[in-house]
Order: C-alpha cells, then structure tokens, then sequence
C-alpha cells in the first residue's frame, strides 16, 4: 500500500512520512538518481523537481545524459539507484499511477506513415484501452488543441516534419496525462517549425496546466520565465528560474552562464544543430 491508499484509507498514519497536499506536490520529482552502462557513468546522483503547471528545460550538449534520464522515467531501464516520483507516485513502486498521468514524446519518430492522423491515433487509443467512441472525441480535441484539426484525414507521409511531432505531442496527450517529457523534440525541424512547436507546448502549460519537461541542446528554445535543468557529463550542475541561474554563474546570459559551469562553448539554435 502507497502512502496515499493509507492516507486516503483513513488507517493510522504515524509511520507514514508526510506528504505535501496535491498542489505542492511536485509534477516529478528526481532524487539521487544514478544510471551506468557497465563502466560509463551517464547519470551522476542527480536531483532536481519539476513544478506543477510549468515549463522547466532540461539542457544538456549531446551525451550529457538527457535521453537516458527519460528512460528511467518511463521505465525503459530500471532505475539502479535513487527514487523518480511522478506528482507522488513512486515510477519503481507504484508504475501504473505514475505511468497513467505521464505522456512522452520520444526523440524519434514512431508514426506509422500510411495510416492518416486520425488513424495513428484511435491505433494508439486502442493500445491504451480506451474505447473507440471515446478515442474518437478524443482525437478531435488532441487534434484541436495542438492545431492539427485540418489534417485529421491525411495521411501522415504527407505532413511537414513539424506537423508529424506536433502529431506526436497530440498522441502524447490522448490518455490526458498531467506531466508531459519531450525530448528534442525540435530536431531537424525549420525556425518556424520550431517556433509553432515550442508555442503549442508553452500554451499547454498556460492554458492546460500540464507540467512539461523540455529537453534540448539549444539555447534559444529557453524562455527568460522558464524553470531551468543544466545537466552535463551526467550531472546537475544548475538549477532554478533562469535569471537565478545565470546570476548564480555571474554569467550576462544562458550561453555566459553555461560556458561558466561546464567549460564548453555555446550551442546556437540553427535549425541544423
Ligand atoms: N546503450 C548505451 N550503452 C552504453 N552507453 C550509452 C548507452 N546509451 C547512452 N550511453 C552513454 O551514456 C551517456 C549519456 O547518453 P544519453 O544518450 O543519455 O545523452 P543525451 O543527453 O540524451 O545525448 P543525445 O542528445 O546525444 O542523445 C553518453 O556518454 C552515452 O555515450
């Protein structure tokens, strides 16, 4: 039994540590988490919460551990050492909760090109038990929500590359989840595809009050309001609202900031990086 059945159970509570009420409950929560592949260290005791309702950007270079850390999330990998808690709930201990109010947009595509957008949907839907009537009037408003209600009968072999992940986000949001992973999720994607990319996401965040966790290798897709992750080499090495953090770092902006604690130089935003 979790600590929520026993406080929800009414049953005796004492041992139980306290929990934040729901609205301070972080929308994720990573504690002391380490992840190796054989000798390489890709995740060093890392540590760091996602706020309910905002948009925090996890950024990391390439190889800085970005992609394995959603894998723990998921439960692609089993978590070696330290505790991930989606809005409470334990992803080791309690994988159904925590799985349920989670949508992830992974950074390679996996549509099935011949079927249509509408399709690719009610397939995904199905794969999640959700009755056809149901995934049905879910599609359209997934589909509303992230701008694609036009495209509901074409087929996904003819959508731009930007309409194909904004698809994906859309599938992503089919079960309702609370917290939202994407992982670069604007590769190979032009400026604009980018913009309309990031735009959506941010509006779900103001206007559906879902949690986002962005991650990315480039500067500019970070807003000055934006929660901020720097993950390098496996490690944390910042965190806070980004002034915070380029003010902790004496740096003048993002690029200053992160060349300050890492050492490395700058990642621009061109479309080609
Ligand atoms: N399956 C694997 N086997 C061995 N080492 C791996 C494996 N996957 C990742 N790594 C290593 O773990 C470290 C972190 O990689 P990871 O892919 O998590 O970083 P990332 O920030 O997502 O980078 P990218 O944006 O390039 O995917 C790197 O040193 C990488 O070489």
């Amino acid at each position: 039994m979790t600590a929520t059945d026993a406080f929800s159970a009414g049953q005796n509570t004492q041992d139980i540590p306290s929990r934040p009420a729901a609205a301070e409950m972080p929308a994720l929560s990573i504690d002391g988490v380490s992840h190796s592949y054989g000798a390489r260290h890709a995740l060093i005791d890392i540590g760091f919460t996602v706020a309910p309702a905002s948009f925090t950007a996890l950024l990391g270079l390439n190889g800085a551990g970005k992609s394995t850390l959603f894998s723990l999330i998921t439960r692609l990998f089993g978590i070696q050492r330290g505790h991930i808690g989606i809005f409470g709930h334990d992803v080791a201990h309690a994988p159904g909760e925590a799985l349920r109010l989670l949508g992830v947009v992974f950074q390679p595509r996996t549509l099935d090109l011949d079927l249509s957008v509408t399709q690719n949907l009610l397939y995904h839907a199905a794969l999640h038990g959700i009755a056809r009537r149901d995934a049905r009037v879910r599609s359209r408003e997934v589909l509303a929500r992230i701008g694609l209600d036009d495209r509901a009968g074409s087929k996904v072999r003819d959508l731009s590359g930007g309409q194909m992940r904004r698809l994906e986000i859309a599938r992503a949001l089919l079960h309702r989840p609370r917290l939202l992973l994407l992982d670069e999720a604007t590769v190979g994607l032009d400026v604009k595809a980018r913009a309309d990319i990031l735009n959506h996401v941010r509006q779900l965040v103001t206007e559906q009050g879902i949690s986002v966790l962005w991650a990315t290798h480039l500067f500019d897709e970070i807003g000055s309001n934006d929660d901020l992750v720097i993950l390098h080499q496996g490690r944390v090495l910042a965190q806070g609202k980004v002034a915070q953090v380029i003010a902790d770092a004496g740096g003048s902006d993002i690029n200053t900031a992160f060349m300050r604690l890492t050492g490395s130089t700058a990642q621009g935003g061109s479309p080609s990086s």
